[in-house]
């Protein structure tokens, strides 16, 4: 299927960086970020991604290739796209004597473009939007690292946005704050918005994100559908017994693929089977089953799938 540009939100072709001292930062980058998507856009730390977010912004200039935003060739369409994309890269500097209201003033007011006129109304859309209306008189510093991040989210949301792009923002977060800003990630995207969200951290693209990237040493490995990607993978069965070998038989003999044994355990691809036809089968033959687990594959099995190498889950 053929796609317009009108379908994307963020389009690269052959986006490429090399930095002075000749280091090549990103590589023949071919994204294809759907509107409406949660697009994770998952690396390691030193792949690709700030450097390439910072490319979609027009902060720092290509070596080569082009790339289209809310479908817009860019670097010309910088100053009618950006008023409607949302961007956290370097978090803004915030003062920690003033309330959170009274620094989305003054982070308003810097900005030429936003109309001062309407900047009480953008504020407050803007406070409600990230959970902070209550707080919003409220000093900075007394806000938890997750109301910090929000107010900063809410810096990205002072007017209406297509897209919200977000370099790493639960980064230095606790595991409180880390829950708020991926709940609100995903209400933002419930509004409409589509958002595009960089992490290291595999299990936090696949809970948040609808699309993922993955970016390997300057290279797009994969992209696409997080389900797309999993659904590529098998679920499989796995059956503790000692009697491995009959275990294989049962598997074989209904049906399942790829039965193989060693260390205790009997595993096969489930296919279609259903696991509890599976386990009656097993104790029927006399099978001494220990345990049966059916195992759903993850992002980090695709992952090591696509690139033979383990990730930093954990970060
Ligand atoms: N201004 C620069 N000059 C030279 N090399 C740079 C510059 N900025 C980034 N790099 C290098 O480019 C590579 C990609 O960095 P980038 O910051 O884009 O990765 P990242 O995936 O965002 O990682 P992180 O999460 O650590 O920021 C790294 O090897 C980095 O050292």
């Amino acid at each position: 299927m053929t796609t317009g540009a009108g379908d994307h939100s963020i389009v690269t072709r052959g986006l490429t960086k090399r930095f002075r001292g000749g280091q090549l930062a990103v590589d023949d980058l071919h994204l294809s970020v759907p509107r409406g998507s949660v697009f994770g856009f998952l690396g390691p730390n030193g792949s690709g991604k700030t450097t390439t977010i910072r490319m979609l912004l027009g902060l720092v200039a290509p070596t080569q290739g082009g790339w289209d935003l809310l479908g817009t060739p860019m670097p010309g369409g910088v100053a009618a796209v950006l008023p409607r994309v949302g961007a956290l890269v370097e978090g803004p500097a915030f003062y920690p004597y003033l309330s959170g209201e009274a620094n989305l003033r003054r982070y308003d007011a810097a900005d030429p473009k936003a109309d001062p006129r309407t900047a009480s109304r953008r504020i407050g859309l803007a406070l409600d939007r990230v959970g902070l209306a209550a707080a919003a008189g409220k000093r900075y510093r007394a806000y938890s690292l997750g109301m910090r991040q929000r107010l900063a989210i809410a810096a990205a949301l002072l007017g209406p946005r297509e897209l919200l792009v977000l370099d790493e923002p639960t980064n230095g977060l606790d595991p409180q704050g880390t829950r708020e800003v991926r709940a609100l990630v995903r209400e933002i995207a419930a509004d409409g918005t589509t958002v595009f969200v960089s992490s290291h951290l595999l299990a936090e693209v696949e809970q948040m994100c609808t699309h993922v990237g993955v970016m390997r040493t300057g290279r797009l490995v994969a992209q696409g559908p997080i389900a797309g990607l999993l659904g590529g993978e098998a679920v499989t069965v796995r059956v503790e017994t000692p009697d491995t070998a009959e275990a294989a038989a049962v598997l074989a003999g209904l049906g399942l693929e790829g039965v193989r044994t060693g260390d205790g355990q009997a595993v096969a691809e489930l296919g279609g089977h259903a696991p509890e036809r599976v386990t009656a089968a097993l104790v029927a033959a006399g099978v001494a089953v220990r345990g049966l687990a059916v195992q759903r594959p993850s992002l980090e099995d695709v992952f090591v799938g696509l690139t033979g190498e383990g990730f930093d889950v954990d970060g």
